[in-house]
């Protein structure tokens, strides 16, 4: 068997089984999805982070392209109770250690009471538990990963939907889902999708009816262009955000942002709209949260379980933006209609803003 060690922010180090040989480290989370294994390992937002499933058997419904949101695995390393072959020949083949037999209920319990925390993993047939303590010895706080957004985004603009005749998106990528783009070009939207440090000039150039800013991995405040991107464009373009997108449009109009204890990481959190009372079961997965909405945004949805924003709208301007997964990959689809709002916004019926004078 080959050895694998965990080692654990403090020191702690446990043993489990090696799935796929290698060392790592990175932000401990867990997240209690019991399907999706294949769209959450894919999802760029989970860049420099160990990845934990609390739900004990991952990987047996095998492993299918058609279900990745992105090009290659984002955790630097996962953890289970068990993983299948299947699961574990995708994470070897892309150089991905793994770790299962596991006791998770106790890594799950270790991050609810210290949080989300710094890890570091060593697999192999040679690994001692010294080599998961020294990685763990090199591991950074998620915002100290200043420019993670590069890691993630496309380096020049791709254009997704041209032969749509509907609205044109520009997309900031800050590490998108595909599946962002998938709903927007299933409403016949062409979608640019632009660097994470795109200029205004950019910007520009692609004159957008929207503009959104997409999920992606780390600490919204260190997305500084992303930022004054929507500070430049909010009083003349309609502004849509998803996940980081949310924590970046606050962070342009004067709210706060603040790191979660473990954030929310699942299939099946809660959230409530305020205005009607509904609750819809969402996807999520995140560990940073808007504190203050600030005075141009107002909190429009909340969290069932501890009231954090989940969805806002621009008090002045055309904004709307949700903290969960709108998209829906894995699911539940409650919540596909947030597209249709969005690209509502550019119909001139429903803008709010006066347009300039000439
Ligand atoms: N999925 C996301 O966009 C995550 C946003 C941010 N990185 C957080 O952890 O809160």
């Amino acid at each position: 068997m080959t050895a694998a060690y965990v080692a654990l922010e403090g020191g702690h180090v446990l043993e489990g089984r090696g799935r796929a040989s290698g060392t790592a480290r990175g932000e401990l989370v867990f997240t209690t999805a019991y399907t999706g294994y294949e769209e959450s390992l894919t999802d760029p937002s989970y860049e420099e982070q160990i990845l934990t499933f609390s739900y004990p058997l991952i990987g047996n419904y095998g492993v299918r392209e058609e279900r990745f949101e992105s090009d290659r695995i984002h955790p630097r390393a996962v953890l289970a109770k068990e993983l299948t072959d299947d699961v574990t020949e995708w994470l070897e083949s892309e150089d991905v250690p793994a770790v299962d037999h596991l006791d998770t209920r106790e890594v799950v319990t270790d991050i609810r009471d210290g949080g989300a925390m710094k890890c570091g993993i060593a697999v192999g047939d040679d690994v001692t538990e010294e080599d998961a303590l020294e990685q763990l010895e090199q591991c950074k706080a998620m915002s100290d990963h200043t420019d993670i957004g590069a890691q993630v985004s496309v380096d020049e603009t791709v254009v997704h939907g041209e032969d749509n005749d509907g609205d044109t998106v520009a997309l900031v990528d800050c590490g998108a889902k595909g599946s962002i783009i998938d709903s927007l070009v299933e409403r016949n939207a062409t979608v640019h999708v632009l660097p994470h440090d795109a200029t205004e000039a950019d910007i520009e150039a692609v004159d957008p009816d929207i503009l959104f800013i997409s999920n992606g991995p780390g600490d919204p405040a260190n997305y500084e262009e992303a930022i004054d991107i929507v500070d430049a464009f909010v009083e003349e373009t309609p502004v849509a955000g998803i996940c980081l997108g949310q924590q970046i449009v606050a962070e342009a109009l004067g709210g706060t942002t603040e790191k979660m204890t473990f954030g929310h990481r699942g299939v099946n959190q809660p959230v409530m709209d305020l205005e009607s009372g509904r609750v819809v079961m969402t996807t999520q997965n995140h560990g940073y949260t808007v504190a203050e909405p600030g005075d141009y945004l107002e909190v429009t949805q909340i969290n069932v379980n501890d009231d954090t924003p989940e969805g806002l709208d621009g008090v002045e301007h055309d904004i709307i933006t949700r903290q969960y997964h709108p998209e829906a990959n894995p699911g539940p689809q409650d919540t596909l209609d947030f597209f249709d709002d969005v690209l509502a916004m550019a119909d001139p019926q429903n803008q709010r803003a006066v347009p300039a004078d000439d």
